[in-house]
């Protein structure tokens, strides 16, 4: 049962429930106004240090205002957890409003029609070793690995952090001694026929991607993003944890980034807890999030690569069982071209984002704003 009262707010239903807690629509009873209220119930309550640099925090992010980025009202701390209050978006997250097709987006206003964003599945942002044998869900009340949207595991368990995310990646290194990584068909696989059915189902799953009206809300929505993000640095902010469900758009197509500055309160500058934990979720950090590095605005534009790589070929450039093994191929291996996964996607964005994805920081675009630049030549 949802509380029915967390400070001033009296809460009206749930939205939705992420890594970290839940967001419920809420009324604030001062102004009448309806609001997005997330409850950081996975974290640990907070002490009178903590809730005075929550404090600080709001500060600066209250000061933001753009249209692209999602306005946060209030923070306050409810039964020792702390909670934020913003604007409450009527709109879908970006995978799921990509998914739209048809009689949803053709209003008469130009304005699409919702299905809901509490009645769709939550966003699948997360890394799929949910089942790995290392799950161990047991270790701390303040859930991080949850919040990195997989199931916790040893390895997400980092005490020593760059340090023994390095040990992790080299012992990747390993060779595999279970087999698991027999590339050999199987000869169910070999047989033409079943070739056959595999490749037309691969060209359904790519023409339904290479929709023209879908590629067109992807750059889109990907211009208003990279806005977002040149707002966010040119304030000193690093957002720290960019993925399709922290960006929703509105029943109006403007897209509106949620959640930066959450990842920072969260951890320290490494984006390590005291505990040493990470915060960010696994699939779309940088090499250098990866590495405990202090992080600029390159490594959002990393994950910003991340995400266009998926909405463009329909899969992750790095694909792992392991939070380990995905860490060694993000530090070591390039991803397959977009173009050799999806024939007919468009060579213009596919060039984006694996420069985008590139490891050296130098290499990469600059500046969100040159990434805007690029997206619409
Ligand atoms: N400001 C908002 N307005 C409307 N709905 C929202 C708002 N913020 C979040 N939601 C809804 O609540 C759901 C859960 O959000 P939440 O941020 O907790 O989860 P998440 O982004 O999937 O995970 P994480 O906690 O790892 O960031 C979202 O998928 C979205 O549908």
């Amino acid at each position: 049962m949802p509380p029915k009262l967390i400070g001033p707010y009296r809460v009206m239903d749930t939205l939705g429930s992420g890594g970290v807690g839940t967001v419920y629509r809420a009324l604030d009873r001062r102004t009448n106004d309806t609001v997005a209220l997330k409850l950081l119930s996975a974290a640990p309550a907070l002490d009178a240090r903590a809730a005075r640099r929550l404090a600080r925090e709001y500060e600066t992010l209250a000061e933001l205002a753009h249209p692209n980025v999602v306005k946060v009202f209030d923070v306050g701390v409810f039964q020792g957890y702390p909670y934020l209050v913003m604007e409450l978006i009527e709109g879908l997250t970006l995978r799921h409003y990509l998914d739209l097709r048809g009689s949803d987006l053709h209003s008469p206003s130009g304005s699409f029609s919702l299905p809901r964003s509490r009645a769709l599945p939550s966003d699948d942002d997360s890394d799929s070793w949910g089942d790995a044998e290392d799950s161990d869900d047991s270790e701390s009340p303040f859930n991080l690995a949850a919040f990195s949207e997989e199931e916790p595991s040893e390895d997400m368990n980092l005490h020593g952090g760059a340090e023994s995310v390095r040990a992790l990646a080299d012992a990747a290194d390993e060779p595999d001694t279970e087999g698991s990584d027999d590339t050999r068909p199987s000869p169910a696989l070999a047989d033409p026929k079943v070739q056959l059915v595999e490749r037309r189902i691969q060209e359904a799953r790519t023409d339904e991607l290479n929709r023209p009206e879908r590629m067109g809300r992807l750059k889109d929505a990907m211009l208003q993003v990279c806005e977002a993000l040149a707002y966010i640095h040119g304030h000193g902010l690093v957002h720290r944890d960019l993925k399709p469900s922290n960006i929703m758009v509105d029943e109006d197509r403007q897209v509106r980034l949620m959640d930066f500055g959450l990842a920072k309160f969260l951890a320290d500058d490494a984006g390590l807890t005291g505990d040493g934990r990470f915060v960010g979720t696994f699939r779309y950090m940088s090499p250098e999030q990866i590495l405990g590095e202090p992080l600029d605005a390159r490594a959002d534009l990393y994950s910003l690569g991340v995400i266009l790589y998926e909405l463009l070929s329909g899969r992750p450039p790095f694909d792992a069982k392991t939070p380990s093994q995905l860490w060694q191929q993000v530090l070591e291996v390039e991803p397959a071209p977009v173009l050799a996964i999806n024939l007919k996607g468009d060579p213009q964005l596919a060039r984006v984002a694996h420069r985008l994805l590139r490891k050296e920081l130098d290499d990469r675009y600059q500046t969100a704003e040159e990434v805007y630049e690029a997206l619409a030549e």
